[in-house]
């Protein structure tokens, strides 16, 4: 008899981490369900290299529970390891190997290599099989590591800033080979970025974390909805910022009040009336102005010191 696969690929229950003083991740409950691609973002020191390194093993955690493919993450087997590929942003593999070495490595280590699906990824590079792995551009090196990773042929791709560090040509590469490599059909993605751009290119799910707990989980586009941009004629001042309700970003353009705000509807425009506007206009954001002024409304509030 078949064991039914787990319903999610990871799940987390009140997973915490603390570094001494520091508070990684805060009692952190999260759900990735199995298939597509979900993007992974916050800001520095969200918790999210410290959330891989525990559920990757590398890393204990201080309290809660930690499950990857249904596997407590501590306990993780060589053939549970297999069945998840890891690329990030350091690329790290022996400089001083060729990649036809590296690669023939790669295929005796995985039963579920696919030639395929190396080739398709790597054919967007020009690497050539004699060259070292240490002589590569990073972009290439990226490319590298992504081919190894899917044609392991993982149920999860776990890919965290690969892209950091890499030119505008280069990240264009790297996602092409990534979309066109379908890899979304053969297995779960997940998208660790500061790149909004990829992520409103890849991403079906959009996961936000900040000082290690969850903010946000929901599709790119209805994230997107939650934040509106309003423009306001008010002759004086404008209402005292605390006053403004869901405010995460303020601005005086050309004698304008410029307001994002999360989570409001037309009852705003009423607040903005009651507060002396002679117009309003509400506008769309994008996902790029939506996610990063969350994220810096967020950031930029006091830290609870936790003794
Ligand atoms: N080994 C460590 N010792 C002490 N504190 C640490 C350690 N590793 C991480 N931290 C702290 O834990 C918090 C979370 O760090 P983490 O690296 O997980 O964040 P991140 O979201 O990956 O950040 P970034 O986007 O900058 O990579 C940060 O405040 C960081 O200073």
């Amino acid at each position: 008899m078949s064991v039914p696969e787990p319903e999610y690929v990871i799940e987390t229950v009140e997973l915490s981490k603390r570094y001494g003083r520091k508070l990684a991740l805060d009692r952190l409950d999260l759900r990735i369900p199995r298939g597509r691609i979900h993007a992974i973002v916050g800001a520095n020191g969200a918790g999210k290299s410290t959330l891989f390194r525990i559920l990757l093993g590398f890393l204990p955690q201080t309290a809660g529970e930690a499950r990857i493919l249904g596997h407590d993450s501590q306990r993780l087997t060589p053939r549970d390891r297999a069945r998840i590929g890891f690329v990030n942003e350091e690329h790290t593999l022996p400089g001083w190997m060729r990649v036809s070495a590296v690669k023939d490595m790669h295929r005796r280590q995985y039963p579920r290599w696919s030639e395929a699906a190396f080739e398709g990824v790597l054919g967007h590079y020009h690497v050539l099989p004699e060259q070292k792995v240490g002589q590569l551009s990073r972009g290439e090196r990226a490319g590298f590591n992504l081919a190894l990773a899917l044609a392991q042929g993982p149920e999860l791709l776990v890919l965290d800033e690969p892209t950091l560090g890499l030119d505008v040509v280069a990240k264009r590469a790297f996602l092409e080979s990534l979309m066109y490599s379908n890899a979304a059909d053969e297995c779960t993605v997940i998208y660790c970025s500061h790149q909004m751009e990829e992520i409103e290119r890849v991403a079906d799910n959009l996961i936000i974390l900040e000082r290690g707990q969850l903010k946000n989980m929901s599709a790119p586009e209805d994230f997107c909805a939650r934040v509106s941009h309003w423009i306001a004629d008010i002759p004086f001042k404008g209402p005292p910022p605390a006053t403004v309700p869901g405010l995460l970003e303020m601005q005086r353009l050309d004698g304008l009040h410029h307001y994002l705000v999360l989570d409001q509807d037309e009852d705003f425009a009423d607040f903005l009336r009651a507060n002396g506007a002679r117009s309003v206009q509400s506008m769309q954001v994008s996902l790029d102005r939506a996610v990063n002024s969350f994220l810096a409304k967020n950031h930029a509030a006091p830290v609870q010191q936790t003794a």
